[in-house]
C-alpha cells in the first residue's frame, strides 16, 4: 500500500468484503483497502467475523489495509472492536458530535494501533463550513457519501463541489454511486486521496463480482498510469 503523504495516484477501496475470496482477489488486483462491515453492532459475534478476514490478510501477508466500518457511535464499543480485531482504519459512517469525536480519539491514543480515523460527511446535509472544520481537525480523513450508506447513488455534484471548497481533495475519500464505467471520470475530476465503492462491484449473490472488480481496479490504474486526464474545471 501506498504510504500517506506519499505523492501517487488514487487508492482503491471496496466494500463489504465479507469472504477471504474477496480478500484475496481486491489484494491481488491491487485494491488498497477492504472496508469490513459492522454496521449496526460491535458485538462479538460481529467482531469474530471481522477478525478472520484480518487473519487472513496478516498470515497470507495481504498487501490490503482492512477498514473497519460502523454506525455504532459510542466510545467504548468501538475502542474495544479496534483492539480486539488489530484493524487500524476506522470509518465512522455516522457524524459523531465533535466532544464524542474528541473523546474517542482520546481512547484511541491510549491504544497502541495509531488508528486512522475516517468520518463521514453527507454533501448533501449541506454541513456547515465550521462543523466541517472541527471534524477536519480531528480526524483524518472525510468519506464523502450518502448518511445512508451503500446505495449506489452517486451524490449531488453541487453539493459535492460545495463541500470540496471547505476539505482538502487529498484528505477526501469519494464514495456514493461509483462504477468501473464512471469512476475513471471522477478520478479525472476529483483525484481524490481514495475511490470507495460498493454496490457496483457485487454481483446478482451479493459476492464480489471479478469481472466488476477487474474493471474497477483497471479504470483506476490506468490513469495512474498515464499520469491522469487533466483535472476538470469545477
Ligand atoms: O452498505 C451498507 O448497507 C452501508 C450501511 C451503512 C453505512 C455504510 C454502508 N455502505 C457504504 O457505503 C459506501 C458507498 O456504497 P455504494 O458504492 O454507493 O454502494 C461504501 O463505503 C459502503 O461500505
Amino acid at each position: 500500500m501506498q504510504a500517506i503523504g506519499e505523492p501517487a495516484s488514487t487508492r482503491i477501496k471496496g466494500c463489504r468484503v465479507r469472504t477471504s475470496t474477496a480478500l484475496r482477489r481486491m489484494s491481488e488486483l491491487g485494491f488498497d483497502f477492504a472496508g469490513i462491515h459492522a454496521i449496526d453492532s460491535l458485538d462479538d459475534h460481529a467482531l469474530s467475523a471481522v477478525r478472520s478476514l484480518v487473519d487472513v490478510i496478516v498470515d497470507e501477508m495481504l498487501t490490503i489495509e482492512p477498514v473497519l466500518l460502523t454506525k455504532v457511535d459510542a466510545v467504548a464499543p468501538v475502542a474495544r472492536a479496534l483492539r480486539k480485531t488489530g484493524v487500524r482504519w476506522l470509518q465512522l459512517h455516522r457524524t459523531w458530535s465533535v466532544d464524542g469525536l474528541d473523546a474517542l480519539l482520546t481512547a484511541l491514543r491510549s491504544e497502541p494501533l495509531n488508528t486512522k480515523v475516517i468520518m463521514l460527511v453527507d454533501p448533501e446535509e449541506t454541513p456547515s463550513r465550521e462543523l466541517t472544520t472541527e471534524i477536519l481537525d480531528l480526524v483524518d480523513f472525510v468519506i464523502l457519501d450518502h448518511r445512508q450508506g451503500g446505495t449506489g447513488r452517486l451524490l449531488d455534484s453541487r453539493a459535492l463541489h460545495r463541500t470540496l471548497d471547505v476539505i482538502p481533495i487529498d484528505r477526501v475519500f469519494l464514495a456514493g454511486g461509483i462504477t468501473p464505467d464512471n469512476v475513471a471520470s471522477l478520478v479525472s475530476s476529483y483525484r481524490p486521496y481514495a475511490v470507495d465503492a460498493q454496490s457496483s462491484l457485487l454481483g446478482p449473490s451479493g459476492d464480489h463480482d471479478v469481472d466488476r472488480l477487474v474493471a474497477f481496479a483497471t479504470a483506476v490504474r490506468r490513469l495512474g498510469a498515464e499520469g491522469g486526464a487533466p483535472r476538470a474545471i469545477r
